[in-house]
């Protein structure tokens, strides 16, 4: 157990996840008083900022964000530790839980291009680069004659992909965009209703040991209500569905009042077929809600639909 004065801040060193870390401890600084440090950042190198070479897809195993970090928690040398929603497991080893989410930022996915101002103008055959099954998918089913190829490295290296003219165009989260003040790359927003985001898109889950009161008292000081109902529908919707992590599935859940609207996706990885659900219902409701959509979603996937 770390100093019972500071509550140690665990995060992967990428300027996103570094960004999202200082935006946690700013939080918790203002909430529970205190000055930064009291809550120091420790950066842990993960497995998956090494991979740099082919689809994390591909190296294997679930939690590639994500494993080195839970090992420093669990064993005490990081209280609470910051992941972009987007890229944690389903599952959270024994002895952590998301202690809250942060606010939400903008769900959506952002086009970015220095050839044209939208996906449907771009040139035939035009290369465009994601790392994403599910932005792969969701741009083959809107534009099937463009080259989508793989495109890795954190946000910075991929912007400057673009800027050295290796790929046409590229898709990226404008949540990620924003926190690293990057917003003026973008050439469109793209809305949710033609390109639906990732599940956990635009949200930091926060963590702590499941038995560290002090690290979960202090998390639930800075947590958003609505973004913990949307979060439950989103990822009991992924849980149902995720089989593996070469599915390209989509979701996105939305509170209004006490109610949640969700929509959510399973693609063929070529594009060439979907399978879609909307659901609404009771916030108090979100993961059952999220649970039967999915189940819902599963049974009317046709055989084969992911072997393209
Ligand atoms: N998988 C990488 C990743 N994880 C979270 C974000 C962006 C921020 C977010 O969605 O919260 C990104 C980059 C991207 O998809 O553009």
């Amino acid at each position: 157990m770390t100093d019972r004065s500071t509550l140690v801040i665990g995060t992967r060193g990428s300027p996103l996840a570094l960004a999202q870390a200082h935006e946690t401890q700013r939080r918790l600084m203002q909430a529970l008083g205190v000055e930064a440090d009291a809550l120091p950042i420790r950066i842990i190198k993960v497995m998956g900022d090494a991979i740099q070479d082919r689809p994390l897809s591909e190296a294997g195993g679930k939690g590639l964000f994500t494993k080195e970090i839970d090992v420093a928690q669990l064993e005490g040398a990081v209280d609470i530790a910051v992941h972009s929603a987007k890229d944690l497991p389903n599952d959270l080893p024994d002895g952590l839980c998301i202690a809250g989410y942060l606010p939400r930022e903008d769900v959506r996915d952002a086009f970015i291009s220095p050839l044209c101002g939208r996906i449907q103008d771009l040139p035939h055959g035009a290369r465009v680069g994601s790392a994403s099954l599910r932005r792969q998918a969701m741009i083959r089913r809107l534009r099937p004659d463009l080259d989508v190829a793989l495109m890795r490295g954190n946000v910075n290296t991929r912007l400057a992909k673009i800027e050295r003219g290796e790929y046409g165009a590229t898709l990226l989260a404008l949540a990620g965009l924003k926190r690293l003040g990057f917003e003026h790359h973008v050439t469109a927003i793209l809305d949710t209703e033609e390109f639906l985001p990732a599940v956990g898109q635009g949200a930091i889950a926060v963590t702590a040991r499941t038995g560290d009161e002090r690290a979960r008292a202090a998390v639930a000081r800075i947590a958003d209500e609505a973004t913990g109902v949307a979060l439950a529908a989103e990822r009991a919707f992924l849980r149902v569905l995720d089989g593996s992590c070469r599915t390209p599935i989509a979701g996105h859940a939305r509170l209004s009042g006490s109610e949640v609207a969700f929509r959510g996706m399973v693609l063929r990885p070529d594009g060439s077929q979907s399978v879609e659900t909307t659901a609404t219902g009771g916030a108090a409701e979100a993961g059952r809600l999220g649970t039967e959509a999915g189940h819902e979603v599963r049974g009317r996937i046709p055989p084969g639909f992911f072997l393209a």
